[in-house]
């Protein structure tokens, strides 16, 4: 294929200099490990609590080395997409998968958007194809493909002729400016009048379709849909769109797939829906790679596809770039980060540090994965002899279409394809008994009992001995939506902290590939960073309640002395550097201050529910379950935008805001007595007060909702479970 013989580059890894932050963080390690040793000099005269403190900051000490180093060595890459058709006369297959679960959380319109997106992308049409999973088997949201199919008619030319940047159709009709893409000739105009016409007629038929099951009933396909119960259907595959012209003007494949599910077998949530998407889209198209995108994930970059080629194909061995990740984005994002789940700063120095020792994690949406790696081929294998029953199941058609993956040569290199003939072999195997006795999520494709699939597989992979890249070009390649609320945001990073902790616990351990595997040491270690997250909260818990033990039953928390410059040295250059990272990545002050305080209310209400969803796994009492994020439209919903309290944390009586509340009331009244005594006592003095007041400033959200109204007061049900906590706690101080 190649056609040049000094290859113009396609990728480039650039230099970084990080010798400062180094020093940094290795010194704020050093001040970590002189308190420490200070503490453990003293546990003969402080007993208990400093032994717990110890405990705590050995804790503290570890997570931090692993931290330093997860940063140590970033990797950035500049890609070069106007090389790659200079390169290569034909552009490899691309399938693309978008998955939707259920279309109330997921409004169709949303998927509609995702899908329109990544059909207009630059990439040659016959080289690309569209399987959209749906695990709500809801005929609106079928319906509504079906009318975005007819709609990217208009919508793909228009953009391909104009060069729009964001092809998402709602997110471009919503800019600003009128015409900022297209030069603005009264030609253009008139076009651009047309197709936002056309896209407000799109919606409101998507709409009405949702509202109005009745309409849509009496419509050709309705029988297919009527009646279904959404955990228990036959398959339905519909190819609602067939690429029969070759060359740029034809539009992408569209296929919708909603898997078989029954009673008898579990259907393991998006990662079983990814097997079937793989499956499925072996029978049919067969591409050689594949990208997954959440529905809510648009293509953002119109190249996106050619910049991940350029780190697909550009690496001298194919070993480095097992899959191509890019990073999680977002769009219509809250100013600030008040829920501190916009992940800037973990991207930036956490992922892109993993990023350089075997690659990054594998992180869900936006991921580039060749093929033959989904099926668990060794990198430098064609392992073809593999391709048997027992693994890939009995479907003869998938077998011969793996045998030719792993040997390296696609079905019809042409690209045109007869997708009607392949829907009976897809059916199959789409069933929800096919992976039965099957290596299906166990050894192959995406992994089952991890809630978050995505890394577990990604560790896999890694495993195997492949390598990673990420990939940032700008503009970014993919934006979706973070979740906006305290219950929302919290479930979210609750099924995380679980799905991260179930790996650690499960056979897919990165503590067991190290060993048996060819996971490396430090990549090992940099995942436990992520991993860690449930286990991190126990320690933080005990921290923030060992502190105003301390203030309550007067004994010393802080050490005396000139020893005491130790913590407010570490604890001011701690926050500095921080602060620092969030000001070099563009943010705030504020940021920086949401993302702190956030981070200990996460810890203290999402992670600790997670550890405990796991140990309750563990013991066999219930299973972990996959609670999908609600998505909205546009993240500001107009009521809010009215009072301005977007940003203002909200709460619902689940029991996950217990704990953190009893955090809060425990440390109110031990600032309150700590103050009464004038800091006094025997051993404490104003700066554990100071301790204290600085926990209560962190869950300052908790603080306000204990007066708030509505869904931004924290119910009295839960006020009062935590009072009950307190008052126990308070009467464990009394007894000490
Ligand atoms: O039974 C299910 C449940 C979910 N999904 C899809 O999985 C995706 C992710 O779900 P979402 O609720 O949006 O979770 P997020 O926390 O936003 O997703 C992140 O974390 C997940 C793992 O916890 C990964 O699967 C995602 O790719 C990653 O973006 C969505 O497209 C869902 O439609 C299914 O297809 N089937
Ligand atoms: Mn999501």
């Amino acid at each position: 294929m190649e056609s040049h013989s000094t290859p113009l580059p396609l990728q480039e890894r650039l230099p970084q200099n990080n010798n400062p932050k180094r020093a940094i963080e290795l010194l704020i390690l050093s001040l970590l490990l002189i308190l420490l040793s200070h503490r453990l000099s003293l546990i003969g005269v402080h007993g208990a609590p400093w032994i717990l403190a110890a405990l705590c900051e050995s804790w503290f000490a570890f997570i931090w080395a692993l931290t330093v180093n997860a940063k140590w060595n970033p990797a950035v890459y500049r890609t070069f997409p106007e090389n790659i058709s200079k390169r290569f006369k034909d552009l490899p297959h691309l399938d693309v998968f978008v998955t939707t679960a259920d279309a109330s959380l997921e409004p169709p319109i949303i998927t509609v958007d995702t899908v329109l997106s990544v059909l207009a992308v630059d990439y040659p049409p016959e080289r690309l194809a569209c399987y959209v999973s749906d695990d709500g088997c809801s005929g609106a949201t079928y319906r509504a493909l079906v009318e975005a199919s007819e709609f990217a008619r208009l919508w793909v030319p228009f953009c391909k002729r104009h060069g729009v940047r964001t092809r998402a159709p709602s997110v471009y009709f919503s800019a600003a400016e009128i015409g900022s893409d297209g030069g603005g000739s009264p030609e253009f105009l008139d076009e651009w009048r047309m197709m936002k016409k056309e896209y407000e007629e799109l919606r409101q038929r998507i709409e009405q379709k949702i509202n109005d099951f009745a309409s849509f009933q009496c419509e050709e396909d309705a029988k297919d849909f009527s009646g279904i119960e959404v955990r228990n259907h036959p398959s339905i595959i519909k190819v609602i769109w067939e690429n029969k012209q070759a060359g740029p003007d034809g539009i992408p494949h569209l296929i919708y797939v909603a898997r078989e599910k029954s009673a008898k077998h579990p259907y393991h949530y998006k990662a079983g829906a990814m097997n079937v998407l793989t499956r499925v889209s072996a029978v049919m198209t067969n591409a050689p790679f594949m990208l997954n995108l959440d529905c809510d994930m648009f293509a953002n970059n119109s190249k996106i596809m050619l910049h991940a080629m350029c780190l697909m194909l550009g690496f001298d061995n194919e070993v480095q770039s097992g899959f191509v990740q890019c990073p999680q984005q977002f769009h219509g994002a809250l100013k600030d980060d008040p829920f501190g789940n916009q992940v800037v700063v973990l991207q930036q120095y956490i992922i892109c540090g993993i990023a350089g020792i075997q690659g990054p994690p594998y992180g869900g949406t936006g991921c580039f994965h060749r093929r033959k790696v989904i099926y668990g081929v060794s990198p430098g294998h064609g392992d073809s002899e593999k391709i048997t029953k027992e693994r890939f199941g009995h479907s003869r058609e998938l077998m011969e279409s793996a045998t030719q993956t792993t040997k390296g040569t696609t079905k019809k290199e042409v690209g045109i394809y007869d997708l009607s003939s392949s829907l009976e072999a897809a059916k199959i195997v789409a069933r929800s008994d096919y992976e039965f006795d099957t290596s299906w999520g166990k050894e192959m494709g995406w992994l089952y009992g991890s809630t978050a699939e995505d890394i577990n597989t990604g560790v896999r992979i890694h495993a195997n001995g492949w390598g990673s890249v990420r990939c940032t070009p700008d503009p970014p390649g993919f934006l979706g939506n973070a979740p906006v609320g305290g219950p929302e945001s919290m479930t979210q990073l609750k099924r995380w902290a679980t799905g991260l902790f179930e790996i650690i616990v499960g056979h897919n351990s990165p503590l067991i590939a190290v060993v048996t595997k060819k996971l490396r040491l430090r990549q090992c270690l940099a995942y436990m960073v992520i991993n860690l997250w449930a286990a991190r909260s126990l320690p933080e818990l005990c921290y923030a309640l060992l502190l105003a033990y301390c203030v309550l039953s007067g004994v010393a928390f802080l050490p005396k002395g000139p020893m005491v410059m130790v913590p407010i040295t570490l604890f001011m250059i701690y926050n500095a550097h921080t602060l620092m990272e969030y000001l070099h990545c563009g943010l705030s002050p504020r940021a920086w201050w949401n993302n702190q305080r956030m981070q200990r209310v996460t810890s203290a209400t999402a992670w600790l529910f997670g550890l405990l969803g796991v140990v309750l796994k563990l013991l066999g009492i219930s299973e972990t379950i996959f609670e999908i994020t609600r998505k909205e439209q546009t993240s500001i919903s107009d009521e809010e935008e009215i009072d301005g309290d977007a940003g203002r944390f909200t709460f619902d009586s689940s029991p996950l805001f217990v704990p953190a509340t009893s955090i809060v009331l425990v440390n109110l009244v031990a600032i309150g007595v700590g103050l009464f005594r004038g800091g006094g006592g025997e051993g404490v003095g104003l700066g554990e007060v100071a301790c204290c007041a600085w926990v209560v400033l962190c869950f300052w959200a908790f603080v306000r909702g204990m007066f708030g109204k509505g869904r931004y007061g924290i119910p009295w049900s839960t006020i009062g479970k935590a009072g009950v906590l307190c008052s126990l706690f308070l009467g464990l101080c009394m007894l000490g």
